[in-house]
């Protein structure tokens, strides 16, 4: 679990400590207080863009001199590690990584630990782009294989390069593009591997789990290529010229979306009322926490979720929280709520971008 953390010029925060962490970890607090800059700063010790897919210039605080920092000990072994992520005001591009005293590629911050979040904004998840959900699917398979974000990004750089040569004014070498095509075949098959492998597993795992109190949901990838590396690299070779004449790489696992249907009804999840939908993602958050634990820590991240629970389905989540093993960190603007939490939770009050330990 995490602890001791600190952020640094992030958003509204200044300087904020979080210390004495525990299993189940609260932030109370006004509307706009600085509870989901908190949860964000958490949320970028994996890789990737963070929960709100901010640019990063767009998180060093106002006013301050254009970088942030985020640290916290990663508290597993014997030994705690210190892992971290700062933005310098002199490369705003790139976010730097470290562990232990180390530099590391963000993608290898999923080595040493899993982020999951549930926020308000996901709640149109199901109607929202395709992109949003394989984003969604991404952030499940990097808990149960954390290679995935080394090839995630290995097929990203190479399609970026494609796509480059795909514009009006490119005069792409074949041998290039042959070059290109073949990295791209292999690593893109080995996320569409990857996301199929979490996607059947979660399955199982949904499949044991009571339709009540929260949706059970099923799920299936939709491809949108080809998995065998041969084919895909033949589908890019014979699409060129349908790629060029629209700039870019039509088809390929950049494309796959992630088919959520209601169990028992049949009904595909965006045709569910908000509330089926949000108990639809809860229980596939919960399926998947109960299916991580044990490999890296996991730290769950849960916006707004529990006040608006009913009683019984807020009962639920705890108790099934309690039973996944994850750090669990929760926002609300009242304490009441969390009474029913099975541990002792630790408590901070947040304030204008300060937090404050509430015994
Ligand atoms: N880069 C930044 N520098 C300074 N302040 C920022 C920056 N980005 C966002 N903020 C401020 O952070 C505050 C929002 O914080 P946050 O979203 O964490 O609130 P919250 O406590 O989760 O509120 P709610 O309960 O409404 O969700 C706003 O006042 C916003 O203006």
């Amino acid at each position: 679990m995490l602890d001791r953390i600190r952020l640094a010029d992030f958003r509204n925060h200044a300087a904020t400590r979080l210390e004495g962490a525990g299993r189940f970890n609260l932030l109370i607090g006004a509307n706009g207080a600085g509870k989901t800059n908190v949860l964000e700063a958490l949320s970028l010790l994996a890789p990737g863009r963070g929960l709100r897919r901010a640019q990063l210039t767009d998180i060093a605080r106002e006013g301050a001199h254009g970088g942030f920092a985020v640290g916290a000990d990663l508290v597993s072994g014997v030994t705690p590690v210190r892992i971290g992520t700062a933005l310098r005001a002199e490369s705003p591009g790139r976010r730097i990584v470290q562990a232990s005293g180390a530099p590391l590629p963000a993608a290898r911050l999923a080595e040493w630990l899993s982020v999951g979040w549930l926020t308000p904004a996901m709640d149109r998840l199901f109607a929202d782009s395709a992109g949003a959900r394989r984003r969604f699917l991404d952030r499940m398979v990097l808990a149960l294989d954390p290679g995935h974000a080394t090839q995630s990004s290995r097929y990203e750089k190479a399609l970026r390069e494609r796509n480059k040569l795909m514009g009006a004014d490119a005069r792409p070498d074949p041998q290039w593009l042959d070059a290109l095509e073949r990295e791209m075949a292999d690593a893109g098959a080995a996320v569409a591997a990857a996301r199929a492998r979490t996607v059947e597993r979660l399955g199982a795992e949904l499949a044991g789990v009571p339709d009540a109190p929260f949706a059970r949901p099923q799920l299936a990838i939709v491809p949108a290529a080809p998995a065998d590396p041969g084919e895909l690299a033949d589908l890019w070779l014979r699409g060129r010229g349908a790629d060029r004449g629209a700039g870019r790489t039509l088809a390929g696992p950049h494309r796959d979306d992630l088919a959520v249907v209601m169990a028992g009804t049949g009904r595909a999840a965006a045709e569910c009322s908000t509330g089926e939908q949000k108990a639809m993602l809860i229980a596939i958050t919960l399926a998947h926490a109960g299916m991580s634990a044990g490999s890296r820590p996991l730290v769950l991240l849960l916006d707004e979720v529990a006040a608006h629970l009913d009683s019984v389905r807020r009962a639920a989540l705890y108790e099934r929280l309690a039973a996944t093993g994850a750090q669990v960190w929760m926002t609300g603007t009242e304490a009441e709520p969390f009474a029913t939490l099975p541990e002792r939770p630790a408590a901070w009050r947040v304030v204008d971008g300060a937090a404050e330990r509430i015994e």
